[in-house]
This record gives C-alpha cells, sequence and structure tokens, in this order.
C-alpha cells in the first residue's frame, strides 16, 4: 500500500477485541485484549499492529469497524451467506434448519444470566455493515481522521437465541427445531454495543431490524436451498 502511496485503510475488526465485557453496552473505551478465543486475539493484534503503524508515521490513517454479529442477505436474494461445512455460527445454522438441510439446532447453553438463560447477542444486517464501511471511506474523504480510530458497528439492541429461532419461524413460516446443551467454551453471555459514536463521528446508524434480517437471510435461504453449490 504505502509503494502505492495509499495510506487510507478500513479495517473489519470485531466485537470480539473485547472479550467477557466488563460493563455493557460496549463502548470503544472498553479494555480489549482479553479475548475469549484465538480468532478475537488476531483482530486484537492487527488492531495494535495498526496503531503502532499510525503512530510511528503520521501519513497513515486507519479506521477499524468492530463488527457485532453480521447476519442477514442482500434484498434481492441473491447474494447471502454460505458457510462451508456446518455453520459455526447461528444464523446460518437456524436457516439451514428451516430449509430442512440440518435436523436441529443445538442451542448453546440456556443458564446465562439474560432473559431466557440463552446468549445475548447484537445482530446487525449486513447491508447496515456494508453502509458503515461507506462512510468510512467519506469520513477520509472529509479529512478528519488523524491515525487510528475504532467504531462499534452494531445496533445497541440485543436479542436472546431464543428470540432469534422465534424471530426466525415467524420470518420463514417454517418450525426451527432445537435441543438445548452445555455451553460452547469461550461464548459469552451477553454481547452488544453502545453504537453512539460511530453516529456521532461517522454519521452512521443501523436502519434494518430483527425482521428484515430474518426475511432477507430467508429469502435467499428460499432461493438457495444448496446455497452456492452446484446441485
Ligand atoms: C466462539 C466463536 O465462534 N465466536 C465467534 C462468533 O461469535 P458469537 O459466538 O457471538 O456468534 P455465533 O453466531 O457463533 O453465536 C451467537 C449466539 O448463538 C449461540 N449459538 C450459536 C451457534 C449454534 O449452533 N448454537 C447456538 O446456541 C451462541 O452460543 C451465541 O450465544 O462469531 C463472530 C462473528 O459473527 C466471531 O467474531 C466470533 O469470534
Amino acid at each position: 500500500m504505502a509503494e502505492a502511496e495509499v495510506f487510507n485503510l478500513v479495517y473489519s475488526s470485531s466485537a470480539t477485541v473485547y472479550g467477557e465485557p466488563q460493563f455493557l453496552p460496549l463502548t470503544e473505551s472498553h479494555p480489549t485484549g482479553n479475548c475469549t478465543n484465538p480468532y478475537g486475539k488476531t483482530k486484537y493484534f492487527t488492531e495494535e499492529i495498526l496503531k503502532d503503524l499510525c503512530t510511528a508515521d503520521d501519513r497513515w490513517r486507519v479506521i477499524s469497524l468492530r463488527y457485532f454479529n453480521p447476519v442477514g442477505a442482500h434484498k434481492s436474494g441473491k447474494i447471502g451467506e454460505d458457510p462451508n461445512g456446518i455453520p459455526n455460527n447461528l444464523m446460518p445454522f437456524i436457516s439451514q434448519v428451516a430449509i430442512g438441510r440440518r435436523d436441529k439446532l443445538l442451542v448453546y447453553g440456556d443458564d446465562y444470566d439474560t432473559v431466557d438463560g440463552t446468549g445475548v447477542r447484537d445482530y446487525i444486517h449486513i447491508v447496515d455493515l456494508a453502509e458503515g464501511h461507506v462512510k468510512a471511506l467519506d469520513k477520509f474523504r472529509t479529512g478528519s481522521i488523524k491515525g487510528f480510530a475504532a467504531f462499534n458497528l452494531g445496533t445497541g439492541q440485543g436479542y436472546s437465541v431464543l428470540e432469534m429461532v422465534k424471530a426466525f419461524e415467524k420470518a420463514s413460516g417454517r418450525p426451527v427445531k432445537y435441543e438445548i446443551v452445555a455451553r460452547r467454551p469461550g461464548d459469552v453471555g451477553t454481547s452488544y454495543a453502545d453504537p453512539t459514536l460511530a453516529m456521532k463521528q461517522l454519521a452512521w446508524k443501523a436502519k434494518r431490524g430483527i425482521n428484515e434480517m430474518c426475511e432477507d437471510t430467508w429469502r435467499w435461504q428460499n432461493n438457495n436451498p444448496n446455497g452456492f453449490a452446484k446441485l
């Protein structure tokens, strides 16, 4: 990038840099680095390297976008999420149960200190996330960013696993069978963003709610029962 004299970088970071929340909602000033999994650590280390880069050379400007839990699909029903193998994340798993590709969802723990005991996350529509990137690029254009800056991209609203299951059943009109099993190691109970900083400094706000997230995911899944695989 330096050779090409490109010194503006938007980095795809993650809310996992915060690790087990010490307070909620999570603000950008929450301590980072105490991650609960190796993936989170890679995001944390990369942020640290980018901070050092900006300190060492003031031509660099980095906007790190800390994604909460991206879900959903494009409205067209043509672009969606098709993980390789068995989905690790909740939404694609629910969606594959609804379409009949998987028998049931395993719900990892119902003994968290949450509304119904299941894990709570800040799910964010992928198109809202994409719009956050456009706003980050606008910020470079206005020239008002110096060095490294991190922003949460979340809605500020948390939903439990069972709330997501119910919302998906409503959107798809299909039952989503599930079974409660033990907690998944490395999972935190509750995580949701304070998105105020992105609102103030990037003029960005998530517009799409849980129903739209589920409806758009379902449209894509229903149009592509086997994902992008050729039959
Ligand atoms: C441990 C882990 O992989 N964490 C990753 C996961 O976070 P995270 O764990 O937040 O996201 P998931 O979609 O995997 O899980 C969301 C919630 O659903 C529950 N759940 C998930 C799948 C399932 O089959 N059954 C079930 O009950 C989880 O316990 C959690 O409460 O995805 C994020 C991206 O979106 C990554 O940044 C995180 O590093």
